[in-house]
């Protein structure tokens, strides 16, 4: 493993022993105290993921989520889910090393050697266009792969069996917190345009044929990148589309 950068200074750590959901502990954390702080458990029973889908948890894997009061609309909120995913990818190339095979699938995917290893929910509170409370909710495989969701676009991995490499959730999120601070400090030095040319670089089957699934709708085209707004951008038969959001098959 590479070496460890510090602690984010200011971020609280809270090691739960066992809880429902580690995005529900942040939302209600961020509502009551303002400074960011990870939250993580080892044993997460009502996990939520993406399109209201369930999240399973297996012993030894990571459930962790970051409750931040984030400054900004939701659209600017929704950006951070590019933070996670560039942050989880270091996190997990610090723990594999060079050889793994490391893939970002729009929006917010992981992938590892092909599988999908990770993945990330964000959900927030607020109200008259403001976010007072994101959640950044990310679940990674890192002992045990859990079982296959027949609706979902990836079958799971997890990082030992892909690598051998076992390692801690709290060992984990000693990688993943200074992660996230580099890539959130980027986003709120710089903007989204380092972000999104990161992304960019290490995001699967860029320039090839894709479908985008949305509801019943599935859109099939060449994935031409992402716009200012993390959109996906598809070039379809029918012209250029921009996908605010989808289920990515390949
Ligand atoms: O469907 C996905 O790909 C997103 C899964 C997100 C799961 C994580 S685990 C920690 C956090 N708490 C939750 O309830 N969900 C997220």
């Amino acid at each position: 493993m590479s070496d460890l950068s510090p602690w984010p200074e200011g971020v609280a750590r809270h090691v739960l022993p066992r809880c429902a959901s580690t995005n529900a502990e942040a939302l209600s954390h961020a509502a009551r105290h303002p400074g960011p702080a990870w939250i993580v458990t080892h044993d997460q029973y009502q996990g939520r993921g993406r399109r209201g889908r369930d999240w399973a948890m297996p012993a030894g894997n990571f459930a962790g989520s970051l409750a931040l009061r984030p400054a900004g609309d939701p659209a600017q909120a929704a950006l951070y889910s590019f933070v996670a995913a560039l942050a989880v990818a270091d996190a997990i190339a610090a723990v594999a090393g060079p050889a793994a095979r490391l893939a970002l699938k729009w929006p917010n995917d992981v992938l590892l050697n092909g599988g999908k290893v990770a993945g990330i929910l964000l959900e927030s509170a607020g109200h008259g266009g403001a976010v007072s409370a994101l959640a950044v909710g990310i679940g990674v495989n890192l002992a045990a792969t859990p079982p296959a969701d027949p609706d979902a676009p990836f079958a799971p991995v997890s990082v030992a069996a892909e690598t051998g490499i076992t390692i801690t959730p709290e060992d984990f999120l000693d990688l993943l917190a200074p992660a996230f601070a580099a890539w959130e400090g980027r986003l709120l030095t710089e903007g989204f345009a380092p972000i999104r040319r990161a992304f960019l670089a290490r995001a699967a089957r860029l320039g090839e044929t894709i479908t985008a699934r949305t509801g019943r709708v599935a859109l099939v085209g060449r994935f031409d990148g992402i716009d200012e707004g993390g959109a996906l951008l598809l070039t379809t038969p029918a012209g250029r589309q921009s996908v605010p959001a989808a289920d990515v098959y390949f």
